[in-house]
């Protein structure tokens, strides 16, 4: 992972004082810290869209944490012990420097939960957080602990809202490594990266001709349907793309991505190996090296489809098994990301999010946000085949 060490603007010194929450830009949250998760394959412009970031005038006091992230076993159980583990690193060395633009560039050493509680003491210098994960961390674990962990809420996580989680991928080498990621049955972390994003920046497309950048885009649009994809060059995006999108907590990112065409006019992955069904509960299934979308037209639902539709998310995601089904738990059956908009026959319109085994299906609660009578519900993981398919339509039936 290469750090901020080249190219830090300038440095001020740093005070204990928090700064007063009137300084806070609008759009930030005053109760709860958003995190953004920056993932992305090795050498692909994390960095170079960080100090991006952190050198544009954007009203925010970020703090960075750049960090190894790579064993997950280790983040889950600490994440667990957070509130009362003896941490055994917490000796390890830390540094704060904040940057000229009010930013706080936090480098610690530590496991990635060991960072941020440490970060967390300083709590009122800083308004916003990016993490950087190395390229070879599967983002998932990461964001599922500030993402409803009730564990972690108890302790340094109360303080923390996950915002959007970010795949920065080379538009010059993505392509050739999503398609050799692959050992045995097991998806690939670069895959694992690009179905856990809400944002996937293609970076490096001054490098690449069109043809090239666009057939690497169709690849990631037909692996996450969900996720809005943006051409790069040095992590060049409209910060209001990538920072405070409060992918989780509220619907018009969705929205966004699940009712309107691809960009260039194409639906999101048309052109990939494809079933795709006519009809009103049509479902897209798309299969790319082991990692499998499902997309689902969802009409307008009824109390009992509701009901429905929750056990079947809830029996997928937490036993691997199709509700109705007398087989045996599917091994190969794992939904690592999915994400939802539909209404109910009643009008009252409803989200679906959900990061590995933790979902959430309730109603909208941001106001003025469309949702057309055919809603959307997106799946991505392992084994989302035909037979899934058809078990997830029989719930609309
Ligand atoms: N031509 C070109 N070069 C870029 C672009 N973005 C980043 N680079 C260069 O690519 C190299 C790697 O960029 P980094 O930002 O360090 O990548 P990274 O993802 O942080 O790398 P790791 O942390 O090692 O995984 C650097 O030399 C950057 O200057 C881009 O859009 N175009």
């Amino acid at each position: 992972m290469s750090a901020l060490d080249d190219e830090i603007p300038e440095l001020v010194e740093f005070g204990d004082e928090p700064s007063s929450a009137s300084e806070q830009p609008s759009g930030a949250s005053t109760s709860r810290v958003p995190v953004t998760i920056i993932s992305g394959f090795l050498g692909a412009g994390k960095s170079t869209l960080l100090k991006r970031i952190l050198t544009e005038r954007h009203g925010y006091r970020i703090a960075v944490i750049m960090n190894e992230f790579g064993d997950t076993a280790d983040i889950e159980s600490r994440a667990i012990n957070i509130s009362s583990a003896e941490d055994p690193t917490a000796a390890s060395s830390e540094e704060f420097l904040e940057l000229a633009n009010g930013c706080l560039c936090c480098s610690i050493k530590d496991s990635g939960v060991a960072a941020i509680e440490k970060l967390m003491q300083r709590k009122g210098a800083f308004d916003y957080i990016l993490l950087e994960t190395t390229g070879l961390a599967d983002p998932g674990p990461i964001a599922s602990i500030f993402w409803q962990n009730e564990e972690f809420a108890k302790g340094s996580g109360k303080d923390i809202v996950l915002d959007g989680v970010l795949c920065v991928v080379d538009a010059v080498f993505g392509k050739t490594q999503i398609e050799e990621d692959r050992t045995g049955d097991e998806i690939g972390e670069s895959l694992r990266q690009i179905a856990a994003a809400d944002v996937i920046l293609l970076n490096k497309v001054d490098l690449v001709s069109p043809a090239e950048a666009q057939a690497t885009e169709d690849l990631l649009r037909a692996i996450n349907p969900s996720a809005q994809v943006y051409r790069t060059v040095r992590g060049n995006v409209d910060l209001e793309h990538v920072v405070n999108i409060k992918a989780y907590a509220s619907g018009p990112l969705l929205q966004q991505s699940i009712t309107s065409p691809g960009k260039n006019g194409k639906n999101h992955g048309h052109d990939h190996e494809s079933h795709s069904e006519n009809g009103q509960c049509g479902v897209t299934h798309y299969e790319v090296k082991g990692i499998s979308s499902l997309q689902a037209s969802c009409p307008a639902l009824s109390a009992a489809q509701l009901s429905k539709l929750d056990e079947w998310i809830r029996t997928v995601l937490w036993d691997n098994h199709l509700p109705g089904s007398s087989a045996e738990p599917l091994t190969t059956l794992q939904v690592l990301r999915c994400k939802g908009l539909f209404v109910l026959k009643s009008g009252e319109k409803y989200i679906l999010q959900g990061v590995r085994n933790m979902y959430e299906m309730v109603p909208l609660a941001e106001e003025g946000v469309d949702v057309p009578e055919q809603g959307k519900l997106v799946l991505i993981g392992k084994g989302l085949d035909e037979t899934v398919r058809a078990n997830l339509l029989s719930v609309f039936q």
